[in-house]
């Protein structure tokens, strides 16, 4: 049976570098950011249904993200529409990835575990945490949001100290071979602990 490790931090924390240093370990990752991306391509689970909430948003067959940001900029509760059609696929695809993974340690980064309570159907949780003003710098720095995309997000996410506070493990994202170490750590504990159970 493997071991199922949610792996959580509010936008921007290291969550998808933390994710790989899993695999690293020999776990087997499940993204949901990725999974979503799939949906959205063409051919994906979620083009037809998008088409039917937010036409414009269909470009070339595939749902375009930066017409879903201008639907939310310019109506907030249009994020609320396009969750519903999401997180039902999201979750359909993430119950057939642990039903054939076959890992010691199946690692699942989900940026909204706690918001839709899939902590609940995890074995442990680990958040990653970084400061606030370092969080926003490295996302400005990607430059695919403007501050207010940034900030309306944010706003939604439970606050990342929250996320920590109920966490398992929680993986300080400052330095790359810091975060190494504690993701070492966090496999070791959770192997000892399959050994011993
Ligand atoms: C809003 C969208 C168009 C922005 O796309 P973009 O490519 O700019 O950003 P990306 O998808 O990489 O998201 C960046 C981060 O924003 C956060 N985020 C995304 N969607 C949400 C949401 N609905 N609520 C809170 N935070 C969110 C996550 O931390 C995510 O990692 C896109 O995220 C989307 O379609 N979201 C709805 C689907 C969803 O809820 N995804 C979350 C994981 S299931
Ligand atoms: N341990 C670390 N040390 C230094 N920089 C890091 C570390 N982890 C992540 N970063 C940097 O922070 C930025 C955000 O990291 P990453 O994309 O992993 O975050 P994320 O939580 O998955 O983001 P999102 O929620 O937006 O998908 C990247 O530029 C990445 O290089």
């Amino acid at each position: 049976m493997s071991f199922a490790l949610g792996l959580t931090g509010s936008i921007g924390m290291g969550k998808s570098t933390t994710a790989h240093m899993f695999v690293d370990e020999g776990c087997a990752l499940w993204d949901a950011d990725a999974a979503v991306h799939r949906l959205y391509s063409a051919g994906g689970a979620a083009v037809e249904p998008m088409r039917d909430a937010f036409p414009e948003a269909i470009v070339d067959g595939s749902v375009s993200r930066d017409a879903l940001k201008q639907a939310i900029s310019a109506d907030p509760t249009a994020l609320k529409v396009i969750e519903s059609i999401v997180h039902p696929l999201v979750a359909a695809d993430r119950a057939g990835f642990r039903e054939s993974a076959t890992a010691d340690i199946l690692v699942f980064d989900i940026p909204l575990l706690f918001e839709t309570g899939g902590n609940a159907t995890m074995d442990a949780v680990a958040c990653v945490q970084v400061p606030a003003d370092e969080q926003k710098r490295r996302v400005m720095e990607r430059g695919t949001m403007t501050e207010a995309q940034f900030e309306q997000i944010r706003a939604k996410q439970m606050p990342n100290d929250e996320k920590c506070a109920r966490s398992d493990f929680v993986i300080v994202t400052d330095t790359l071979d810091h975060a190494r170490a504690q993701v070492q750590d966090v496999v070791r504990q959770i192997r000892a602990g399959k050994a011993n159970a």
